[in-house]
């Protein structure tokens, strides 16, 4: 428990894993990662003492531009709008929040890996003003996650195209983007709040993030714990696609953001790469479904739009890992 203005909080145990020795293939870090990645699903990659510690002074200047474009009004938001999950302006309130019956309170800017790759005039004007920055942190944020695949991978003895590297190969179809995200103050009630609880869709997640807010469900206590930000580390998770590829080995861990104040005070910043699976490539889901990547994508993207009454008739929202705020101990 830490105490935060007055208010005791339970801090999420996350541990830390080090980036400099995933790189050096040290394998006593490697078998902490696949023990971290199986238990948990969740840590602090630590990028301090290696090459990618660029990241962490990139993501200061991303949030510098952040804060630029999203206290434009809203109208030039909304030409950024292009009607997919991947890509552009998306304004608060389009899925269900952190608590029964609000919807969400977060606005996101999302650039897509494979435009990004292309340097595509379709980016959104912002992005093209710093495409260097945006193409340096995109580039850098992907190689860091495929070292980790690669580093699993290995841990857990996979050989050839079952490595889960090559289910994320350069320039193969995927849904792989990185969201800008602000929540801005709200402090009325029923006005919206935070992000709705639910498991990643897609294998790995790389977040920058020094504000509070972003809380698990501990799978060892079933208790939420807040999660600590800590300066020159990124937090990475694991996603369901990863869980299905691994044959239901690793856990996607379930989370959401509420702020620790009750009410959203000030604006909450956060920066997510979402690495995801490749389109094609096949896996079993929860329910035991053989599907693709794209299918299963699409179909949680359209749970987490729906009411609450209508997420909780069905597990996806959470990859089959909670129920009613229970987890499901697989
Ligand atoms: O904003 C955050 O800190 C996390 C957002 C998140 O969990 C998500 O979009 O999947
Ligand atoms: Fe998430």
């Amino acid at each position: 428990m830490a105490n935060f203005e007055n208010q005791d909080i339970v801090i999420a145990p996350l541990p830390t894993i080090k980036y400099d020795k995933l790189l050096a293939q040290d394998s006593t870090e490697i078998t902490r990662l696949v023990d971290v990645c199986k238990s948990l699903g969740f840590f602090y990659l630590d990028f301090n003492l290696s090459a990618a510690h660029s990241l962490v002074n990139n993501s200061n200047d991303v949030l510098g531009v952040m804060n630029e474009y999203f206290h434009q009004p809203i109208e030039v938001k909304m030409k950024d709008v292009r009607g997919t999950v991947t890509h552009g302006y998306c304004p608060v309130g389009r899925y269900a929040g952190a608590k029964k019956g609000e919807r969400d309170c977060y606005e996101t800017l999302k650039i897509s890996e494979a435009e990004m790759k292309d340097r595509s005039p379709h980016l959104p004007v912002t992005v093209h003003n710093n495409v260097e920055l945006f193409g340096e942190f995109i580039s850098g944020s992907h190689s860091a996650l495929i070292t980790v695949l690669q580093c699993l991978s290995k841990g857990m003895g996979l050989t050839g195209d079952d490595c889960f590297e090559n289910k994320h190969r350069s320039g193969v179809p995927a849904r792989t983007t990185m969201v800008l995200f602000r929540y801005p103050r709200q402090v009325e009630e029923g006005k919206g709040i935070g992000h709705n609880v639910h498991t990643d869709i897609g294998s790995l997640t790389l977040l920058y993030c020094q504000d509070w807010g972003l809380q698990l469900l501990s799978p060892e206590t079933n208790e939420w714990g807040f999660v600590k930000p800590q300066p020159g580390h990124a937090i990475i998770n694991v996603g369901d696609s990863l869980r299905f590829l691994s044959g239901h080995q690793l856990r996607s861990c379930v989370h959401r953001v509420i702020p620790l104040t009750g009410r959203q005070e000030t604006d909450r910043y956060s920066i997510a790469y979402f690495m995801r699976t490749e389109d094609k490539s096949v896996f079993v889901d929860s329910k035991g479904r053989r599907l693709s990547a794209l299918a299963w994508h699409d179909e949680k993207y359209n749970v987490f739009r729906q009411p609450h009454e209508d997420q909780e008739r069905d597990a996806v929202l959470t990859g089959g890992m909670e129920k009613h705020g229970s987890l499901i101990l697989v």
